[in-house]
């Protein structure tokens, strides 16, 4: 079984969107959003998919979601059947943090490929957690989010070192650093240096919900990625869309 977070109540949230963030950046695909997350960024646009009540862990909306009307748990075939109703050959699995249900993923990802065997599967993750081993060979990118401290999360929970490491040896892995104030690039450069995280697979993006903040912070952040040789993505999704669900 699968925990989803929902569009609106009882509606899981699988959409056809444009990708917008990172490698794959305007591509067209299909998401899924899983709930659930084992960090608490405070400044996390998902935070539908975990800061529920009864979690008092710092958030900068102070929102707190009912459970009840943000997650749906669903079959791996029937979640496989809802994605399977858009076109798209490229798949965008996405939370929350997806790979604390791999089981769950990689008896979901066999289904897809057994319909579509050329289906791309991308996996947007914190980079905290294993992934399970019968998931790993299926998957063809991982899209690697570590958060720095502006996130509020300790380091000893958001940044271990053993993923670091396993992540900057894989070639399916992209990173991508949100970034929010000129301070948190040393932090960048330090991670890069450590983990020998190569130029072509890191990516700075803004952090921001807004077209406005977006622009305002690609100014300095263009320039800097220009300067220190890393890649730059925007937040596609957001420009076209807002700060929406289902987009
Ligand atoms: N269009 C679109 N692209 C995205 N790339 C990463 C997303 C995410 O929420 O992880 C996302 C999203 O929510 N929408
Ligand atoms: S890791 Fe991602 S989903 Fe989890 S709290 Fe941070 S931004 Fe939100
Ligand atoms: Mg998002």
């Amino acid at each position: 079984m699968l925990t989803l977070a929902t569009v609106n109540p009882g509606e899981p949230e699988v959409f056809s969107s444009l990708q917008g963030e990172g490698p794959g950046m305007g591509r067209p695909s299909v998401f899924v959003r899983l709930s659930r997350c084992n960090l608490a960024c405070r400044w996390c646009d998902t935070a539908y998919t975990w800061r529920f009540a009864g979690d008092n862990r710092p958030h900068r909306d102070e929102v707190a979601f009912e459970k009840a009307g943000n997650q749906l748990v669903m079959s791996e075939e029937d979640t496989a059947a809802l994605i399977l109703v858009h076109p798209e050959d490229r798949l965008v699995i996405t939370g929350g943090e997806p790979l604390l249900q791999g089981a769950a993923l990689a008896r979901l990802v066999a289904l897809l490929k057994a319909e579509r065997p050329a289906l791309h599967v991308e996996i947007e993750t914190n980079g905290t957690v294993a992934v399970h081993p019968a998931l790993d060979p299926l998957v063809d990118q991982f899209n690697v989010s570590p958060k720095l401290s502006h996130s509020g999360n300790p380091a000893e929970l958001a940044l271990l070192p053993e993923r670091l490491e396993a992540w900057a040896r894989d070639p399916r892995a992209w990173f991508k650093f949100v970034v929010a104030d000129p301070s948190d690039l040393a932090e960048i450069s330090a991670l890069q240096d450590r983990f020998g995280i190569a130029p072509d697979h890191l990516f700075v993006m803004p952090e921001g919900t807004s077209s406005a903040v977006l622009r305002d912070r690609s100014r300095w952040l263009a320039e800097e990625a220009l300067v220190r040789g890393w890649r730059f993505t925007d937040r596609l999704h957001i420009h076209l869309y807002g700060d929406t669900r289902g987009t």
